[in-house]
């Protein structure tokens, strides 16, 4: 049994849309906060997940019944690559866990789970029943929820209609030189391990912000990166990856770049009832037998009937058949729903930032 102190930790309410309220007790941030509701089903890789820019807007819940019990690396630099997150903060707004874990331990850990919320001003609810609620989001659906201290008053907040990548992006441009051929990495909230991935492979990135104006550049190839929100609010960016298809640069899409390839091509999105986050993903590929156990973290999909002539479907998510990827017949185009970089986790699908690179 874990002991945490808790008569330092007030009773606090999560309330859901639909009236069910739960109450639990607060760590972390002490403050109220309201974000949109999903569940992450993986077991391990709590760092990697809580500072995947993805999920911001989002109160996370994990069904692993007991987090924090390996504690948290500090964010190094290495050759100006930051190691061990996947970004300088934690994304979430909130997280939900059945119990967590004061003490921790691991070799390379600096902080406890409950610091380190702290420190990012991060609010934290434990003591949940955390299959019951993942029950009810399974039914229903994603769900707009609040954590509440106390008698505040908060709104809902819906974080489909924001546009969350503006809050993500980086503010300046950054080059990380490493070989001859040059990569214009399109920054929506991009998870540090797709520029260690791309630097593995001895190019240099160019990593802009999203709403940067890349004609005045000479790239070889383009990663549009995930990034939180939804795709259909981005029409900005989507009319500047309609520039690049015609321009036929290489291009790779990983989720929220996927989503926006395949809209600038002319296909449609919608949103999964309650989305994909885990690390044992099973996806085929839709042309032969092959499957790859992924890392998922997306709430929004592509139609596979929408994908216009010329683009194919790539990938099937094998739990509910939803496309993971495509790729264009003639041209040098491909994108992927799952997370090739892994962290957390897997590292079948590796091989996706070869086939990109090849083709540059
Ligand atoms: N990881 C991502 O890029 C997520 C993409 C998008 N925000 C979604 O939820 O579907």
């Amino acid at each position: 049994m874990i002991k945490n102190k808790q008569s330092a930790h007030p009773t606090v309410k999560l309330i859901l849309k639909d009236g069910h309220i739960f109450e639990g007790k607060l760590f972390g941030a002490k403050r109220s906060v309201a974000g949109e509701v999903v569940f992450n089903t993986g077991m391990v890789g709590y760092p990697e997940t809580l500072t995947d820019p993805s999920y911001k807007g989002q109160i996370l819940v994990f069904t692993y019944p007991l987090i924090g019990n390996y504690g948290v690396p500090q964010l190094e630099e290495t050759d100006d690559i930051f190691q061990n997150w996947e970004s300088e903060k934690i994304q979430v707004q909130a997280l939900i866990v059945s119990e967590y874990s004061e003490k921790y331990s691991h070799w390379n850990s600096i902080f406890s789970f409950d610091n380190w919320l702290k420190k990012f001003d991060v609010p934290g609810i434990y003591g949940i029943d955390t299959r019951e609620l993942t029950k009810i989001l399974r039914e229903h659906g994603t769900m707009l929820g609040k954590i509440v201290v106390g008698n505040d008053k908060v709104e809902y907040y819906n974080p489909d209609v924001d546009n969350l990548i503006s809050k993500v992006t980086p503010q300046k441009v950054e080059e990380y030189k490493n070989g001859k051929k040059r990569i214009l990495l399109i920054d929506c909230g991009c998870k540090f391990n797709i520029i260690r991935k791309l630097l593995d492979k001895n190019v240099s990135v160019l990593r802009v912000p999203y709403d940067y104006d890349i004609e005045k550049e000479n790239f070889d190839g383009v990663v549009l990166s995930n990034g939180p929100g939804n795709p259909v609010v981005y029409k900005q960016l989507i009319e500047s990856v309609k520039k690049i298809i015609k321009k036929q640069v290489p291009t790779l899409g990983i989720c929220m770049g996927h989503q926006i390839l395949s809209l600038a091509a002319g296909g449609k999105t919608y949103k999964l009832k309650y989305g994909h986050r885990s690390q044992n993903q099973p996806v085929k590929t839709v042309d032969s037998n092959k499957c790859y156990i992924t890392s998922q973290n997306h709430s929004f999909a592509v139609e596979t009937k929408s994908l216009p002539r010329g683009w194919q479907p790539w990938f099937e998510n094998l739990n509910d058949y939803s496309n993971e990827g495509m790729r264009h017949e003639r041209l040098p185009f491909l994108s992927v729903q799952f997370h090739p970089e892994a962290t957390p986790g897997p590292i079948d699908t590796d091989f996706i930032f070869d086939e990109f690179i090849n083709k540059v």
